[in-house]
């Protein structure tokens, strides 16, 4: 069984993402092929897509440039699994009040960049998610990290000083954290293979 993976790829942490895509099909015994995505034209063959941490606005504006914005919001829409990192999440947001992103409004959150004050720019911390294989605490790297400050039909996974940092809205999973920057690929297990609201082409007809 080979799945096809795509990271969108116009900016940001993007090996990371690959790297741990490829272990955590691993662990579940799949093959899978990533593929980079830099243009329009690859996203409608995936089975799964990551948009990674990086800079919200810059990612916006190449996504929809390169045309690669429709088809992103297609793949959600056919109830394919999304994974949405820190600027991934903003971009993939209802609302990032910022002019300089045109949301794609994948998940019901209202988010806001950069919201961890400034000693707190980049910090670890030991989070309980809803929804992982078992209940260790998940080593959560946060770099410059958004708030997610209101949530409609999104669920919480997880929280951090009081404030969402994990959420799910259907095939969606998105973090205001780097899963991409840990060994510990639970969040990338839950957000690929464990949301029962999100259909894996390639897995159709196969036992998980
Ligand atoms: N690590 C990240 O992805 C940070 C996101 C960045 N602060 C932004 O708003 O675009």
């Amino acid at each position: 069984m080979s799945l096809v993976a795509g990271v969108v790829a116009v900016q940001g942490d993007v090996e990371e993402h690959a790297s741990a895509i490829e272990r955590t099909a691993e662990s579940r015994g799949y093959e899978v092929d990533v593929r980079e995505i830099r243009e329009s034209g690859i996203v409608p063959a995936c089975d799964l897509l990551a948009m990674p941490g990086g800079e919200s606005t810059t990612i916006s504006r190449l996504v929809h440039s390169e045309g690669i914005a429709p088809e992103i919001v297609a793949h959600v829409e056919a109830g394919k699994p999304l994974l949405a990192t820190c600027a991934g999440l903003i971009v993939a947001s209802r609302d990032a009040a910022d002019d300089r992103v045109d949301e794609l409004e994948l998940i019901d959150v209202t988010v806001e960049r950069n919201a961890f004050g400034r000693q707190k720019d980049s910090f670890e911390a030991p989070l309980s998610v809803d929804g992982l294989a078992d209940e260790d605490p998940y080593p959560a790297v946060f770099i410059r990290a958004p708030a997610i400050e209101a949530v409609g039909s999104a669920d919480v996974l997880a929280s951090w000083d009081g404030r969402p940092v994990a959420v799910r809205d259907g095939p969606v999973v998105a973090t205001a954290f780097h899963p991409e920057l840990t060994p510990d690929s639970r969040v990338h297990g839950l957000a690929f293979f464990d949301n029962e609201a999100a259909f894996v082409p390639s897995l159709e007809n196969t036992v998980r």
